[in-house]
């Protein structure tokens, strides 16, 4: 989690959280994570987030981390006006070369900018945090898959660290199918987003939806619905493979980073960042349950706070004996 955190601070604002140098949770996390189930709810009364956020007092930990978020924003924007870097090294800071060049991708107001910087944390961190925990734990869970794993890397890396390039861990089928199988059974925003259908209304197969509804397609169901997935409550990383044809019935009801103009813009960078993440620790450790832990609580828990909420999972990772 503090990896997520320190990586879309580094990326979004130039600036880490500095969690894992630390190792405490920085102040403004630990306010989003106070008001998970706050955050969770909301999402389904989305009208009654407006009055909330607007009294500061009543939006707690949550508003700290908008004020910490806004203040990184100001200082982005003073280091572009010294700077005016024509190729800038944060999100932050190419919106603002955006805005300083009336880019019609721009955000139109200052307001809109500093909402763009909570947007971005808010959804690059605990949505790949979380998800890379629900990895371990299928990989602890499933040791084979992670020999194979580790098998690989060492087959493409004879030297590990020494010969390690991301060019190749994005061509390798497998680590992927891992991560998809992953977010299939534990997709990071569980429960979807709400849309509004079009004022006209909507038909969808048999069903009628009328004009201006709220509706939401919630991912967990659909991707672990036996209808589409043979053997959907099983970690198959193999049904990404070769067995693609016989275990995924139909794929359209796979969308851990939903469809359209409004999917995640982070997509191609949260897979790179988890690559990364899982490719290092396989690389270089073996991992198994620590004592007294055999997973089923945190496989049993996760809950849906918009983000998947994934409680703690109790790791031991010992490094492996040198090729
Ligand atoms: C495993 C990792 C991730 C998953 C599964 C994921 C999933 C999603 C999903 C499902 C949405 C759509 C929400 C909706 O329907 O309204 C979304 C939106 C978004 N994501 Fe991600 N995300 C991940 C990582 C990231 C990362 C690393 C970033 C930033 C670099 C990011 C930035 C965003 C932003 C800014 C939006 C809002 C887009 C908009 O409203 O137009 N996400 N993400």
């Amino acid at each position: 989690m503090f990896y997520s955190f320190d990586v879309i601070g580094l990326v979004g604002f130039g600036d880490d959280f500095n969690q894992l140098e630390s190792g405490i949770e920085h102040y403004a996390i630990r306010g989003v994570h106070d008001q998970m189930f706050m955050i969770g709810l909301l999402n389904q009364i989305p009208w009654l987030s407006y009055p909330l956020n607007a009294l500061q007092p009543l939006s707690g930990g949550f508003g700290l981390f908008k004020i910490y978020c806004n203040n990184m924003v100001k200082k982005c924007a003073l280091r572009y006006q010294k700077s005016h870097d024509d190729t800038p090294r944060d999100v932050i800071s190419w919106l603002l070369k955006a805005q300083s060049e009336n880019d019609r991708s721009a955000p139109p107001t200052a307001k809109a900018l500093a909402e763009d910087g909570n947007v971005l944390i808010l959804g690059g961190s605990d949505t790949t945090g979380n998800t890379l925990a629900c990895v371990l734990h299928y990989l602890v869970a499933n040791k084979p898959v992670y020999k194979k794993l580790q098998q690989q890397l060492d087959d493409i890396f004879p030297n590990r660290e020494r010969s390690y390039e991301y060019a190749e861990v994005r061509r390798l089928p497998y680590l992927d199918a891992i991560l998809k199988e992953t977010m299939r059974l534990k997709p990071a925003v569980p429960g979807g987003q709400p849309r509004v259908t079009p004022p006209e209304g909507l038909q969808i197969g048999d069903t009628w939806i009328p004009g201006d509804i709220n509706v939401l397609v919630p991912q967990y169901a659909l991707q672990r619905d036996d209808r589409f997935f043979h053997r959907a409550a099983e970690f198959l990383p193999e049904r990404w493979l070769e067995q693609r044809g016989s275990l995924n019935l139909d794929e359209r009801a796979y969308f851990p980073f939903q469809i359209g103009p409004r999917g995640c813009v982070g997509k191609e960078f949260a897979m790179m960042s988890m690559r990364i993440f899982i490719t290092h620790i396989a690389m270089n450790f073996d991992i198994e349950f620590a004592p007294g832990e055999d997973g089923s609580t945190f496989d049993a828990c996760a809950r849906d706070y918009l983000a998947i909420d994934v409680g703690p999972l109790y790791l031991v990772l010992s490094e492996r004996t040198p090729l």
